[in-house]
């Protein structure tokens, strides 16, 4: 911050009254010269002060701006669902679906068309539109028409493959079974258990099986930063398998809009509350016998609202947990099938050395154990690089490897 300049001393002199006239004019024309001095400097010091309120009557205004900017970015995503020629346009807004006729300029009015995604304002002004980048439909969903996993790829979890089995993949291929007993197959069902224990293959296998599209959603995507874009996500997920049936849809990391309800009431809370209610109305409204079935997995059951797992929604529940020894051993054998392995290596003895180790564990302990027969100038993998590559990876990981399967899963 820049100092105030100081102000100049009052011009003082003494003049003797006894002076001659002469002498006493001229002690008056220094003082008056004295004072000119002043004044000068106090109007340059009164210019510098104004120039300075100006520059802060700038600043505040710019700040201002910003604060208006900054008040006014919470935008809300909204359709385009009609250009009309009057400079008008009618938009559908996400999240409740409420349409409204608004007014564009018609430089905008020339870049819209019926179907973009737009961001629309408290007044509904459109503000900006959202170009394929920002299309969230398109980045977060992974579809595959039909993924290779199969069921024979997946160790250690045959009783969940089992009930998986009836509970999807029946549905699917024998919807005849049901109607024949009269009952509806479960809606949804609900994988949960500790991370990498084979939750995703699961899903990919059925489809698999099934001859279906396998779509797969991320919870944390559906929590995203706009009002309205995560149950708009949820409708795109559910049209998108509609328009590609048979199809398994797959929501991953549920917990991040099934949480239990927390006090607080921020908005994100509430956005995040209306996705899980778009989620749950999507899935209420559903036929139970039709051709697309739902699964969700979390590695965080103990946190889940109890609300999903009501009848007609995720009303099956299957637990995937940590493989056993002999579990262990077939997720072992599973990985080292493209494998050169010599005969000598003892995977009953390896199953043993891994214990706590998820199927995701195994698999890279496989690629490590691969890594030392190289560096060894070996093809072939030895009993002792698979020893070496669990020391190497708990020396790495001493802190969590073993412990990292019971972290978030109590
Ligand atoms: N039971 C298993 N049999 C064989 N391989 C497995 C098994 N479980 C995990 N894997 C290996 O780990 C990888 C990750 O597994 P997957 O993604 O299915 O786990 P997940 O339970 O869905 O994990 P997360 O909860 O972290 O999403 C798989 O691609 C596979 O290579």
């Amino acid at each position: 911050m820049s100092r105030s300049p100081s102000i100049p001393d009052r011009p003082h002199r003494d003049i003797d009254p006894d002076l001659p006239d002469s002498e006493r004019l001229e002690a008056l024309h220094g003082h008056f010269s004295d004072l000119v001095d002043v004044n000068e400097q106090l109007a340059s010091q009164l210019e510098q002060a104004q120039d300075r309120r100006e520059q802060l009557r700038e600043r505040v205004d710019r700040v201002e701006r910003e604060n208006e900017t900054l008040k006014g970015s919470s935008l809300y995503i909204a359709t385009v669902e009609d250009v009309l020629d009057n400079d008008e346009v009618v938009v559908k807004q996400h999240g409740n679906n409420q349409e409204v006729l608004t007014d564009v300029s018609p430089r905008m009015l020339e870049r819209l068309e019926a179907g973009d995604r737009v961001a629309v304002n408290d007044s509904f002004a459109v503000q900006t539109i959202l170009d394929a980048e920002t299309d969230a439909r398109a980045q977060s969903m992974e579809i595959s028409e039909r993924p290779q996993v199969t069921y024979g790829e997946i160790g250690g979890i045959d009783e969940q493959i089992r009930e998986v089995r009836e509970a999807v993949e029946q549905p699917l291929a024998e919807p005849e079974l049901f109607e024949d007993v009269g009952i509806e197959p479960p809606s949804g069902v609900l994988l949960h258990g500790p991370p990498g224990t084979g939750k995703t293959m699961l899903a990919k296998a059925v489809a698999n099986e099934t001859n279906a599209t396998f779509i797969k959603m991320a919870g944390s995507e559906l929590v995203r930063k706009f009002i309205g874009e995560g149950s708009r996500l949820v409708r795109d997920l559910f049209e998108m398998a509609r328009e590609r049936e048979p199809a398994i849809i797959f929501i991953d990391e549920i917990d991040a809009i099934a949480t239990t309800r927390t006090e607080s009431k921020t908005s994100g809370d509430a956005e995040v509350q209306r996705t899980m209610m778009q989620l749950l109305s999507e899935m209420d409204g559903f036929d139970a016998r039709g051709e697309i079935r739902i699964i969700a997995a979390t590695n965080r059951f103990d946190m889940l609202d109890r609300a999903i797992l009501r009848p007609g929604r995720f009303d099956r529940l299957i637990e995937v947990p940590e493989a056993d020894q002999e579990g262990r051993e077939q997720i072992l054998q599973i990985h080292t099938r493209g494998m050169n392995v010599d005969d000598e290596v003892d995977f009953d003895d390896l199953a043993e050395e891994t214990d706590g180790y998820s199927g995701a564990e195994i698999e890279s302990l496989t690629t490590e154990a691969g890594m030392f027969a190289i560096r060894n100038d070996r093809e072939e993998v030895h009993h002792e690089d698979f020893l070496n590559a669990i020391e190497k990876i708990e020396d790495d990981d001493s802190s969590d490897v073993i412990s990292s399967a019971g972290y978030f899963y109590q």
